[in-house]
């Protein structure tokens, strides 16, 4: 979890690849449906374009479907969801379905002013000023509640410096050696 522009997904790649669990990002998977034009894309486009976030259902039942291939049945790592409360819900319905429960949760902190430099270098079409700035008023509105929602689990990793820094980071944040990789 984390504010846009935290990383969130850079970590997530490279954590999954170590882990041997896809990575789950509900942003690539929208901007994917986007891309190629089916219903559910059309309907996500502008909420993506606007920084909202898409409603709860249609996020939810897009993960419940993706959890359910194949890939994911030995476990995967969530980039990007839950982002609010109800979603925090509907993902403990899906889990204990699959009599699973969440190993971890880790939540990437950064300075506004960094998130915004990195967002607006990275250049997404919502990527400019004004969406990133409400896509974290959104953040701190919807997604900073469901924190409480996992205030064991939480792993706070400070997500300044360099992509290597921050993955040694969040390694040792969650008990993991450095380099370790279970393929
Ligand atoms: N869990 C979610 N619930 C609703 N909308 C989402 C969710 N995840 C992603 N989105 C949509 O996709 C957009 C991009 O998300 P993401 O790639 O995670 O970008 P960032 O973390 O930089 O905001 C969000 O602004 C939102 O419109």
């Amino acid at each position: 979890m984390g504010p846009p522009g935290a990383g969130k997904g850079t970590q997530a790649e490279i954590l999954s690849r170590r882990l041997g669990v896809p990575h789950v990002s509900t942003g690539d998977l929208f901007r994917d449906h986007v891309g190629r034009r089916t219903p559910l894309g059309r309907e996500a486009a502008r909420f993506l374009d606007a920084g909202e976030l898409v409603p709860d259902r249609v996020t939810t039942d897009m993960v419940r479907h993706r959890l359910e291939q194949p890939d994911a049945a030995r476990g995967f790592l969530l980039d990007g969801f839950p982002r609010t409360v109800r979603q925090a819900h509907a993902l403990s319905a899906i889990l204990s379905a699959r009599g699973e429960a969440l190993d971890a949760v880790v939540e990437f902190t950064a300075p506004e002013e960094v998130l915004v430099r990195r967002l607006l270098a990275r250049g997404r079409p919502d990527d400019t000023e004004d969406v990133i700035r409400h896509r974290q008023r959104v953040h701190h509105r919807e997604t900073v509640p469901v924190l409480g929602h996992y205030s064991g689990l939480v792993r706070t990793v400070e997500a300044v410096g360099t992509v290597e820094e921050i993955t040694a980071r969040t390694l040792s944040a969650l008990g993991l050696p450095e380099g370790v990789s279970t393929r």
